[in-house]
């Protein structure tokens, strides 16, 4: 599917206004940080990565209002407005919906065709499902994510005894996100009754009850799931740290023993998983690449600069200035770390010191140990 099939404006609310009371923590979920980012930073950065995406309207609650404007200017989103939301999901996503038709706060935005409406707190949605879900909402008026149930749904009597269980092959889980035609969902909303506002929890029930659409639906990969309880943030820090952070690693050192080392690390780190590029790149040179491309605008990139040297002499003046450059390129969301390993022409003392310095780079990688930014490790 061609994202040049997107010819047509598309914008995004992403409603960010919970309390987050499954978490059982005081930080609304959405505002815990991985990586010293927020979650809902990582949420935006996938959509507006996306060219054909236009703008996105965060809805936030209204303590959050300020700390939020200032998350986009920190990781530099440049496609947000943020609303006030309300006290339920469907009034704030409403509140979202507003800002293309009317607006108590700057300008109205200009209407998209169709509008995704996806939950601040599921960060892993790929491009390619958000353009089945456009192009199916632009065909049938609405469109949603669903997933096989995991568990059969039972109903329960008002005394605590099964009533009846529904047959689970017929049954879905609706997921985010969701597309609508913005005539289709804005309209449904309008007309929304109190109760709906009060107690509703599906937005594609909205769209067929108050606008006579049924939604195209359309099954999601497992990535779309909610963060919803406290182990959901481990999941995703996981998911981000594991899977989703771009690491690299840089070996210098003016030695014919250079070459070699880096196919050992790079064969090392492979053979424990770990998709990492090793070069024999310039440290500044790598780096301007990195900050150039905006590579570690979304997951921090790692770069762990190994200095292999002759003796155990003293830091040098490159190993100092590789320290300093660190604590600039922070800012750029990239973690670089020196680690200095002592040359041995001793095959057994060699030996040790590379699988040491493997155990090392993985877990400067893995760890992203802030404090050991700008440090030099020894091997
Ligand atoms: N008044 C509300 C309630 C929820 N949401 C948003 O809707 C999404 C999905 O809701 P849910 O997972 O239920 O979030 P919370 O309401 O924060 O969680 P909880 O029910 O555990 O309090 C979240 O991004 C949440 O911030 C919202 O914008 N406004
Ligand atoms: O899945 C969804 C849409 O169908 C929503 O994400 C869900 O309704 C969120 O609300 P809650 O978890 O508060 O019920």
């Amino acid at each position: 599917m061609e994202r040049d099939a997107v010819d047509f404006p598309v914008s995004v609310v992403l409603p960010a206004a919970g309390s987050g009371e499954r978490t059982g923590l005081s930080t609304p979920k959405q505002f815990c940080t991985f990586l010293n980012r927020p979650l809902i930073s990582f949420t935006i950065e996938t959509f507006e990565r996306i060219p054909w995406i236009e703008r996105i309207v965060v809805v936030v609650a209204k303590d959050s209002y300020d700390p939020m404007l200032h998350i986009i200017q920190q990781f530099h989103h440049a496609k947000v407005k943020v609303v006030e939301g309300g006290t339920t999901r469907h009034r704030s996503i409403f509140s979202g919906l507003q800002a293309f038709s009317e607006s108590s706060n700057g300008p109205v935005l200009p209407r998209p065709k169709v509008v995704i409406i996806h939950d601040a707190v599921r960060p892993f949605v790929d491009e390619e499902f958000l353009l089945k879900i456009t192009l199916a909402a632009k065909e049938h008026g609405a469109s949603g994510a669903i997933r096989p149930l995991v568990s059969t749904v039972i109903a329960t009597t008002s005394e605590g005894f099964l009533d009846h269980s529904l047959e689970r092959t017929k049954y879905r889980a609706s997921e985010m996100p969701q597309g609508f035609l913005y005539e289709v969902i804005y309209q449904a909303y309008q007309r929304c009754s109190e109760f709906d506002f009060e107690f509703g929890t599906e937005c594609l029930h909205l769209a067929l009850q108050y606008s006579g659409i049924n939604a195209k639906l359309i099954e999601g990969p497992p990535t779309l799931w909610k963060v919803t309880y406290k182990r959901d943030l481990a999941a995703a820090e996981s998911i981000i740290k594991e899977s989703l952070s771009l690491s690299a690693c840089l070996i210098s050192g003016a030695m014919a023993e250079t070459v070699e080392l880096s196919s050992r690390l790079q064969r090392n780190l492979e053979s424990h998983h770990m998709t990492t590029g090793v070069n024999l790149f310039e440290t500044e040179e790598m780096l301007k690449v990195f900050v150039e491309t905006k590579h570690a605008l979304l997951y921090p990139v790692v770069i762990v600069w190994v200095h292999v040297c002759m003796s155990d002499s003293a830091i040098d003046e490159e190993l100092n200035a590789v320290m300093e450059l660190s604590m600039k390129v922070k800012q750029e969301n990239i973690l670089l770390y020196g680690v200095q390993i002592i040359f041995s022409k001793v095959p057994e003392l060699w030996e040790r010191s590379v699988t040491r310095l493997t155990e090392i780079t993985e877990s400067l990688i893995r760890d992203r140990n802030p404090v050991l930014i700008g440090q030099m490790l020894r091997v």
